[in-house]
């Protein structure tokens, strides 16, 4: 479904992705974790087509992505930071993102599994960071497509926010899709990831099952895995 080659990124003298190499069978969920600034976004954005790699190569769907756009009707994608102006309202905006897609969206349902009807004729910029993050996941998962992206979820969420996005995404899967999710919570990757990518120092470190990576580092949790790494590496 995304087959990623050699992928390497650099902004001026900083080398992020110092080749990633990383193959994703549809359907399942793949949480792509990694200390602050290990590049999980440049590597989505990479996905995206929103960051241009230096070398290597991406397919979705069996297509490369170099230089296409259409590719991008297959994913659904939640930004770490959506930036839409203040002054429109959430219904306003709901409406102009369905017309810029060239699928039909379907926001009702969702609009009731996080209680949003009150926020609806509220402009953006009045509403907490909770619920515009309920908003955008709403414009994410509104749309039916094979791939999801979503970069830092449940930021900003109550829990039972939370359980709510836990729901979607499990349905979601069942229902096939491939999400891709970023994330720093640690109990929501033990909760929902069916997959762990593991990124250290620009390049895939782990790649497989939470109880492999646990054998892995022989720690008995996600947490205290990641920890595992990280202080070997900084020992090595
Ligand atoms: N457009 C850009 N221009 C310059 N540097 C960038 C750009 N985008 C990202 N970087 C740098 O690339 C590195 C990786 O950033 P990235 O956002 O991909 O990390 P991350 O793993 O998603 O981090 P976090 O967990 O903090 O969200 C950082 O050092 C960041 O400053």
């Amino acid at each position: 479904m995304i087959q990623i080659e050699n992928i390497h990124k650099q902004f001026a003298k900083n080398k992020v992705l110092k080749g990633v190499n990383l193959n994703i069978p549809e359907g399942g969920i793949y949480a792509v974790l990694g200390p602050n600034g290990s590049g999980k976004t440049t590597l989505i954005k990479c996905v995206l087509g929103l960051v241009i790699p230096d070398e290597g190569s991406i397919s979705i769907l069996e297509q490369p992505v170099k230089n296409q756009w259409k590719y991008r009707e297959q994913i659904n994608y939640l930004p770490q930071i959506a930036n839409f102006p203040g002054n429109i309202r959430v219904r306003e905006l709901i409406g102009m993102i369905k017309d810029l897609r060239s699928k039909p969206g379907d926001e009702r349902s969702l609009i009731g599994l996080f209680g949003l009807e009150p926020f609806l004729n509220k402009k953006l910029a009045n509403l907490s960071g909770g619920t515009k993050q309920k908003v955008n996941l709403v414009l994410t998962f509104m749309f039916d497509s094979p791939v999801i992206v979503l970069d830092e979820p449940t930021s900003g969420l109550d829990p039972t926010a939370m359980i709510v996005l836990k729901n979607l995404i499990q349905k979601e899967r069942k229902a096939g899709k491939t999400f891709l999710i970023t994330t720093h919570i640690m109990q929501f990757v033990e909760e929902v990831a069916d997959q762990i990518v593991y990124l250290l120092e620009g390049q895939v470190y782990y790649t497989g099952t939470l109880s492999g990576l646990l054998e892995k580092t022989g720690q008995k949790n996600l947490e205290h895995a990641i920890a595992h790494i990280t202080m070997e590496k900084q020992n090595a």
